[in-house]
């Protein structure tokens, strides 16, 4: 055995060798394994012994594809020479035109540039139930390794067309059907198998295929383009419609011409701000799961499988639905039998949703719903490892249920609440399990949003932390560990974005105008459209709690109570700053205008009353940068752990563009000391709503980043 570093190669008595690359947890392609495998390949091909070549990777999984930490380093020093030679280098030069059949044996998955090396072999042999795919254009490039042309000839352009714009992956069973894959086998047999079938391939038992070259999976020319022609239609970012273009390069000029295209394209979107941005919400979703001195002590986390959601409302059955769908057993804890009948039938109305959309078919949803199980009796929590209280914001209530649930629960059972506001030192104050109680914030609907936020106490023990980051994994969704506060992480740094819009209203700005700004930034509505739609006693309810927790920077407008002095309820009476109309879109509704003006009369802060003049971008910086202060305020009370959580809140919970990164990513391109400047000037001429913060002033004084990197 020739020992690689991260590449391993061991030439059998049957003339195979056997390449395998080795690099822990996913087997990523760093540059040296790049040039290793380069190398063990020509040993290979040079090497009189040696008739044929299996690629494979260790511990069960194939390859993740290009090691992430190569981009980041193109980023750091915006230097595309710092990317490897692989699509002509290793997979044309050596692996498809290396004089000496490849076969790849796949465990786990085959990712990005894993599955493209897969691809330059001339078959594939995989396990049962692999992942493949080509996810690039979800860290913002495209496939740089051939995956853009060798996909469509053995898939067939509309499949891959599909698989490349979706990123998503498919099963090695499907794989078969589509001839990207050629065999399944056990992983007892893989190898073995591989092996033979690289053997059979010099013995002209088996075909030598090189997908570069075949054709008859892309069929008729016209039809392909065709195919990329409504692709087009439907993807209006740029990334995807190049994409698409150098798929075009290859059907028209060849597969080598694409693959030179496709070199080009990759090596360009290597360096955009989105490829930055997407690849950093990448690295701090998976950084969010770690934190100091808990998920770091060895401590493992304990199985939850059975959990008790108390109160089966709106979040309640949202939950309950999360639970479900990820195979937990459920009971749902109602106070009489018409509030249950009701928070079941809208578990089974969210599943039907699932169904609707063809995520679950109608077997697996009954399967599913046979984890749910509903009661009005306490009693029936007793063998629970988890009760998820999910009440209104009544703080005795609360507290009653948490003294109820002590008495029934076992000694280990997690006590987790869903309260978005109440401390959760004063909802288990009634009961003597302070180390087992913690906040398990989830937002609405939460069967579909993927954010958790978990509020940990000074008293919430490492362990229980442990089990429900794990927890939330199992839920498929994305945790950030905060501590307690008025709105925790999200809303409180998100505060702002409810009060920026409302302040620049009574300067005079358009509201219509914010809402265009905003959305054409990449929010999906504009500030005054979500206040529609989430309806203004939502909105009223939080100004007031937050107004109570940060008096001196809260900003008080009459305008939403004013609206509904006019009759205005938004969405729900179809009148609101927009009108609401079921068969049209919603309509910028003229007329409110005249209660805006009212508001600003009263608030008198527009000088010398008259509104003020501002560019687009002011209006972008006026309303974000406020969020970027309070963000650095939770950032200096450790709320969060680290700077990206903030990130991944804005991005999960808040849905601020993620190709920007997150909000304190975003913060940093723009630069500490431009926002620190610009919220100084604002807050001379308006109002504490924009003083900078402490921890932003120091950073800028500094001219230092705020931290928006992992
Ligand atoms: C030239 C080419 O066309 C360009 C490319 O190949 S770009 C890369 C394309 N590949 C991808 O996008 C795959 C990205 N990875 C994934 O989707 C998932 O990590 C996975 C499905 C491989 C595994 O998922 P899962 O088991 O849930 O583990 P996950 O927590 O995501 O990752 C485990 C660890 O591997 C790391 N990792 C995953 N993919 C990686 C990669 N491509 N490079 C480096 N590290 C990677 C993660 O950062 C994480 O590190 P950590 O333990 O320090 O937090």
């Amino acid at each position: 055995m020739a020992n690689k570093g991260s590449i391993n190669m061991e030439i059998g008595n049957d003339g195979v060798a056997v390449i395998t690359m080795i690099n822990p947890p996913v087997n990523a392609l760093t540059l040296s394994a790049i040039e290793e495998l380069k190398r063990c390949y020509q040993e290979a091909i040079d090497c009189d012994n040696v008739k044929a070549i299996v690629l494979t990777g260790a511990d069960g999984r194939f390859c993740g594809g290009l090691d992430i930490s190569v981009m980041e380093n193109v980023h750091k020093h915006g230097d595309i020479s710092l990317l490897p030679d692989a699509s002509i280098g290793l997979v044309v030069n050596k692996i498809e035109n290396g004089k000496k059949p490849s076969v790849a044996a796949i465990q786990g998955f085959a990712l990005g540039g894993g599955l493209e090396l897969a691809m330059g072999c001339n078959a594939r042999i995989s396990t049962p139930k692999c992942d493949l795919g080509l996810p690039e254009l979800k860290l913002g490039v495209i496939p740089g390794c051939g995956g853009t042309q060798r996909l469509p000839r053995l898939v067939g352009t509309s499949k891959a067309v599909d698989m490349l714009m979706s990123s998503k992956t498919i099963t090695s069973e499907e794989g078969k059907e589509l001839g990207l894959i050629d065999a399944i086998v056990s992983s007892d047999e893989l190898l073995t198998v591989a092996r033979c079938w690289a053997l059979d391939i010099v013995e002209g038992r088996q075909p030598n295929c090189n997908s570069l070259e075949k054709t008859d999976k892309l069929g008729p020319k016209d039809e392909s383009l065709q195919i990329l022609k409504s692709a087009r239609q439907s993807y209006a970012v740029s990334r995807y419609r190049d994409c698409l273009d150098v798929i075009e390069e290859g059907i028209v000029a060849g597969g080598y011409s694409g693959l030179l295209k496709e070199e080009k394209v990759f090596k360009e979107l290597v360096l955009s701000n989105t490829a930055k941005g997407l690849l950093h919400v990448f690295l701090a979703e998976r950084a969010s799961s770690k934190v100091p001195s808990v998920t770091d002590t060895g401590l493992k986390p304990r199985r939850i499988e059975k959990v008790a959601v108390v109160g089966g409302g709106l979040m309640g059955s949202g939950i309950a639905t999360a639970l479900i769908i990820s195979n937990i057993s459920v009971v749902v804890k109602e106070i009489n039998h018409e509030y249950l009948s009701k928070a079941l039938k809208s578990v089974e109305a969210n599943l039907q949703g699932f169904v609707t959309r063809g995520k679950l078919n109608q077997d697996k949803m009954k399967r599913t719903l046979s984890l749910l199980k509903g009661t009005l009796d306490y009693e029936d929590l007793k063998d629970v490892d988890m009760v998820i209280e999910a009440v209104n914001e009544n703080v005795s209530l609360k507290q009653s249920i948490f003294e109820d649930i002590e008495k029934v629960c076992t000694s280990e059972c997690i006590f987790a609440s869903n309260t978005s506001t109440i401390s959760l030192d004063v909802i288990g104050k009634r009961t003597t399990s302070q180390d087992r109680i913690l906040g398990i914030h989830l937002f609405s609907p939460a069967h579909l949003m993927p954010l958790v936020e978990i509020v940990r106490t000074e008293n919430t023990s490492p362990q229980v932390i442990v089990d429900v980051i794990k927890f939330t994994k199992i839920l498929r969704k994305v945790p950030i560990v905060v501590k307690n506060c008025t709105g925790f992480a999200v809303n409180r740094s998100f505060f702002p974005y409810m009060q920026g819009p409302d302040l620049l209203a009574n300067l005079g700005v358009d509201i219509f105008r914010i809402d265009r700004v905003i959305t054409e930034f990449g929010m999906r509505l504009g500030p005054f459209q979500l206040q529609d739609l989430s309806g203004y006693g939502i909105f009223l309810a939080g100004v007031e709690e937050f107004v109570a927790a940060y008096p001196d920077r809260a900003f008080q407008s009459p305008l939403v109570q004013l609206m509904v002095e006019n009759g205005r309820e938004g969405k729900k009476n179809g009148k609101g700053y927009y009108t609401y109309n079921k068969r049209s879109k919603p309509e910028a509704d003229h007329s409110v205008l005249q209660i805006v003006e009212e508001s600003m009369r009263l608030t008198n802060i527009a000088p010398a009353g008259k509104p003020i003049s501002v560019t687009d971008e002011e209006i972008l910086e006026m309303i974000f940068f406020p969020v970027v202060n309070e963000a650095c305020r939770v950032i200096e009370e450790g709320i969060v752990v680290r700077a990206s959580d903030i990130d991944i809140a804005s991005v999960h919970g808040f849905k601020f563009p993620t190709e920007t990164g997150g909000v304190m990513f975003w913060a940093d391109t723009i630069g500490s000391e431009y926002i620190y400047s610009k919220l100084k000037g604002w807050y001379e001429a308006y109002g504490d709503f924009f003083k900078p913060s402490t921890f932003l002033e120091q950073k800028a004084a500094k001219g230092l980043p705020l931290g928006g990197s992992c």
